[in-house]
């Protein structure tokens, strides 16, 4: 059914979203009814059809539990299976909402609304009921599958498909996720994607690059602090526990903190609520925790550098990322997916492949995995010289070609080989660490913290 055609009742009791309501939809929609008073909706759909109710969640008289909404689903659902339910529910009561679906509503919206937005999942709600079904009553129908290349995840090899298998049973689930992997495979985009499948797309993603935390301002960071707490503490100040309520919350470089700052986490997450620093009023956390990491977080374990219980409570699910040398097919798809990116960006035409340079492809090690094949395609569709990549336009990282060579001439330490190689490279940008990390294939986190380890 098209959204012009549609009947769509509001109830709500708050008049001012009423009325907002009533602005949008009275030339969008056949037919608006709003109610404020949810006692009498019962009466009005034994009056009238609706394709579609919006309903609130929170009535003034149950405070804010959500309960009442679920309740008055219930209800519709028993007496007009056919109509869609729209739930409008608060920032903050996600969780809540995803218990609607469970019981039967269609979609939610979380307020303040943006209007595109609302007619979107209107007209979402409405395409049941245009293939001649009645809305889903029971469990929610499933989101509309959305392709992993919508995320810029892609990826053919048997080992990504599994990847990718795992994401969309995982995403619209509570769990924790651990995300393994070395640097560049993907982990923070695979984070991405499962915020956008979860049931809490709407609300934000917050990431915490843990390795960039000093001990001093962890806390700080992740659990906010209250004016005056420190020296620095000019405001009161919202942790990223707190920004990601109702969301999710991505930390990243999770191998890298402290036994100290591991159980802070621990408690914060065992007992799911913060204290800003400064503070002795604990603050409720409702956020969906994804964790990242390239350090062998069980072999740390295993050293007690890293505490078992709080993997526990990371890795509900685990996903590790292959590196890229593992799936040799999925280097020339994702080589000429950035051939692609990188030719529209210069003004290029998007450049073939020479066979020598897919073999040449095929072949390397990618230490820097996906992120140094990304530079690499770059710098080569800017380098050369026609519409076509030949194998000497690919120079491999620094890191790795002197890793290579260095491997013939006798018993070098690694270490050695590393601190060098990175001088080498920053010495030739002048000390500029964006073009060293990204010569190195690495980020520019990872290479402070290579820094740091080598006392540079
Ligand atoms: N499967 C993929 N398809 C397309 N692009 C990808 C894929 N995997 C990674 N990339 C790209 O490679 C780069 C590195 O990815 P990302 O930052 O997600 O890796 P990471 O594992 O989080 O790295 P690090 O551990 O260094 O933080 C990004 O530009 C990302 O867009």
């Amino acid at each position: 059914m098209i959204l012009k055609k549609a009947r769509v009742l509001v109830v709500d009791d708050d008049t001012d979203v009423l009325f907002a309501m009533r602005m949008l939809l009275r030339t969008e929609v056949q037919e608006v009814v709003t109610e404020k008073n949810p006692e009498l909706l019962l009466s009005l759909l034994s009056k009238q059809r609706f394709d579609v109710i919006l309903l609130d969640m929170n009535y003034k008289s149950t405070l804010g539990t959500g309960n009442e909404g679920l309740y008055w689903l219930g209800r519709i659902r028993e007496k007009a299976p056919g109509s869609a339910v729209i739930m409008i529910t608060a920032h903050g009561e996600v969780s809540t909402a995803v218990r609607s679906l469970k019981a039967g509503a269609t979609d939610f919206l979380v307020k303040p609304w943006h209007n595109a937005q609302l007619l979107d999942t209107l007209a979402a709600a409405l395409q049941p009921l245009e293939a001649g079904k009645a809305a889903p009553a029971g469990p929610a129908a499933p989101r509309r599958p959305a392709s992993f290349a919508e995320f810029s995840l892609l990826g053919e090899s048997a080992a990504m498909q599994e990847v990718f298998h795992k994401i969309e049973k995982v995403a619209p689930t509570e769990a924790n996720i651990l995300l393994l992997g070395e640097n560049g495979t993907g982990k923070e985009l695979v984070a991405k994607a499962i915020h956008q499948k979860s049931f809490r797309a709407a609300l934000p993603l917050v990431t915490a690059d843990l390795a960039a935390m000093s001990e001093g301002i962890f806390e700080s960071e992740l659990f906010g602090h209250r004016k005056g707490a420190f020296t620095d503490a000019r405001e009161d100040r919202t942790g990223r526990f707190a920004a990601a309520s109702g969301g999710t919350l991505f930390l990243d470089e999770i191998g890298n903190i402290s036994l100290a700052q591991q159980a802070k986490l621990l408690t914060v997450l065992q007992n799911r609520e913060v204290l800003p620093v400064g503070s002795n009023v604990p603050v409720p956390i409702d956020i969906r925790l994804i964790s990242a990491t390239n350090a062998p977080l069980y072999e740390l374990a295993a050293e007690q550098r890293f505490r078992k219980d709080l993997i526990y409570r990371l890795n509900t699910v685990e996903i590790t990322l292959p590196p890229l040398r593992a799936r040799a097919d999925d280097v020339l798809l994702l080589a000429r997916h950035f051939a692609g990116i990188y030719a529209a960006r210069n003004r290029k035409p998007t450049p073939d492949f020479e066979p020598a340079t897919l073999t040449k492809l095929r072949q390397h090690h990618w230490p820097g995995n996906v992120r140094e094949l990304q530079h690499a395609v770059e710098r080569a569709v800017i380098l050369a010289e026609d519409d076509v990549l030949r194998p000497h336009d690919f120079h491999f990282s620094a890191m790795d070609a002197l890793a290579v060579t260095t491997l013939s001439e006798g018993p070098l330490q690694l270490n050695e080989v590393e601190k060098a190689t990175i001088l080498r490279v920053i010495e030739r940008h002048n000390g500029n660490i964006t073009k060293a990390a990204k010569e190195l294939g690495l980020t520019r986190t990872a290479l402070y913290r290579r820094l740091e380890k080598h006392d540079l």
